[in-house]
Parts: C-alpha cells; structure tokens; sequence
C-alpha cells in the first residue's frame, strides 16, 4: 500500500527528540514543533493516536545497569512518559488541537486510564489520542507499546519518527557508511537483526500485517512529507 494511503496512523514519537539540542528531559520549543507537525497531519485528513518514548528521561536498561532493580527501573521509564505525553497533550493544546492522553498504568488524578472503545469514540470525535506508560508492563518499551496500540486500534500504519531517516543495514550511528533501505521486509529486518525497533515490536506489526515507516522527526516538515509519499524514509511490511 502507498504510504500516502493510510489514513489512520500510530505515530511513535521518540523521547530523545524531545531534548532537541539538549543533553536531557523536555525542549519545550522542540515539542511545539514537533506539535505542529502533528497538527498539520491532522489538517490533513488522518487519525492520529500517539505514543511517545522516554529515553530522554529514563530508559529501565540504563537504569538496571547501574544497579537498580529491573522491573522497578522500567516503571520509572514508563513514568517518564507519562511526562512526555502531558507534555505533548500541552503543546498541542496550545494550538487548538483537541487530545486525551490514556495511560497503561492508571492514575486517575493526571490522566485517563487506557480504554479502548474510549479511545475509538476519541478518535470519532477526532481528538489526538496519546498513549502513555507503554505496554503497562516492564521488559517492554515503547516501540511494543506502538505496535500493540496500532494493532488495537486498527491503525493502517505504525510511523516511527526517531532520529535516523530510516532503517539502514547496520547502525547509521556506529557505521557511516551503512546504507538505507527505501523498503524491506519484516523477515529481513528480523533475519538481520536490523535494531532500530525491537524485535517483539516488528513481530507483532508482522504477524498483524501492520506496515512500519521509519523516518526523521527530527527534521521540520518531514512527517507531512512522508504521509504524502514524499521525504526520505524505510517502510517495512510484509512481502505480498
Ligand atoms: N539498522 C539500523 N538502522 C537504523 N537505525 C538503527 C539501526 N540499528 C540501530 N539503529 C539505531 O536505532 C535508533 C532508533 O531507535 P531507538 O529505539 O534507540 O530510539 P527511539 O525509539 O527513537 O528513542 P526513545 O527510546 O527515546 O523513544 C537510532 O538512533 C539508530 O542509531
Ligand atoms: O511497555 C513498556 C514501555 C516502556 N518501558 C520502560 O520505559 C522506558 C522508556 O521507553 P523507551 O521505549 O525506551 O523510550 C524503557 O526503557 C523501559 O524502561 C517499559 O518497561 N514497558
């Protein structure tokens, strides 16, 4: 299918953008941007349901490793985007944008708690609906938690927008001259061991036949760019 056709998407929104030039926790100029990225998708016809990572708070891996519990080190990642959505929700606010935010692990006094058919008759209304505390559980993160939303709420595409402009077949980031993939198959991508989502994520998006785009959020205008087909970006899907 071409990208341009999805109408309905989970857009993974990563947590390390939201430092923008920072070292650490939340640009606030880079959320607004990054809201009205959001805003102008919207304005142009798609339903949006968002998760957003929290690597630029804490990610549980990084916190076991110097020494805390693990499960208790991924509560506090799953904390911290709860962070990152209220900031989200208030960015897009600001700009007139109508959203809930729901989270996986409730907490009545800050959010909705995750709901489904409650987020289904959000979408109706056409409110942005984010997706905080990723899957609920630890050992997870936030792609899984994309994957399972976008499964759940039918969504035609799953849109990871992080900070490479696509998925290369090894690490951009450690190899310079890695090349990027324009497509590629959910196999390869687990056949290679390709980690720019993990593996669970791009299992689950295989086995629901859920296409996954890779792109840069990081750069102003691209999210509109690749939903109308254009842009740089790797999508993932299954061979026909
Ligand atoms: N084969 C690959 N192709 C592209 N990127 C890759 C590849 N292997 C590893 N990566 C890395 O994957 C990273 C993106 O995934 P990662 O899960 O780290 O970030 P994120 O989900 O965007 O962030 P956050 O955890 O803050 O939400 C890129 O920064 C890139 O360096
Ligand atoms: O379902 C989930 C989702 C996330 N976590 C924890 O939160 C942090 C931040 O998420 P990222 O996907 O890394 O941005 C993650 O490192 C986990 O510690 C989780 O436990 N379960």
């Amino acid at each position: 299918m071409a990208v341009s056709r999805f109408n309905r998407i989970l857009l993974k929104l990563s947590g390390e953008v939201l430092m923008g030039q920072g070292q650490f926790g939340i640009d606030p100029a880079t959320c607004d941007r990054v809201a009205g990225e959001v805003a102008a998708a919207k304005e142009a016809g798609h339903e949006l349901c968002l998760v957003v990572g929290g690597g630029n708070i804490f990610r549980g891996l990084a916190g076991a490793a110097k020494g805390f519990d693990r499960a208790s080190a991924d509560y506090m990642g799953m904390l911290a985007t709860v962070m990152n959505a209220l900031a989200v929700q208030n960015s897009l606010e600001r700009i007139g944008v109508d959203t809930r935010v729901q989270s996986a692990i409730p907490m009545a006094s800050v959010c909705e708690p995750y709901i489904r058919r409650r987020a289904e008759r959000h979408l109706e209304k056409g409110r942005v609906v984010i997706f905080a505390a990723g899957t609920g559980n630890p050992f997870f993160t936030t792609d899984t938690g994309a994957a399972l939303r976008a499964a759940e709420m039918r969504c035609d595409a799953l849109f990871k927008g992080t900070s490479v402009d696509g998925v290369y077949d090894a690490d951009p980031k450690k190899v310079p001259d890695a090349t990027r993939y324009n497509t590629l198959s959910f196999d390869r991508v687990l056949g290679d061991n390709l980690k720019v989502m993990d593996a669970a994520a791009v299992s689950l998006c295989r086995d629901n036949d859920i296409p996954i785009v890779v792109f840069n959020i990081r750069d102003e205008g691209n999210l509109a760019a690749v939903l109308r087909g254009e842009g740089t970006s790797t999508i993932v899907q299954n061979d026909d």
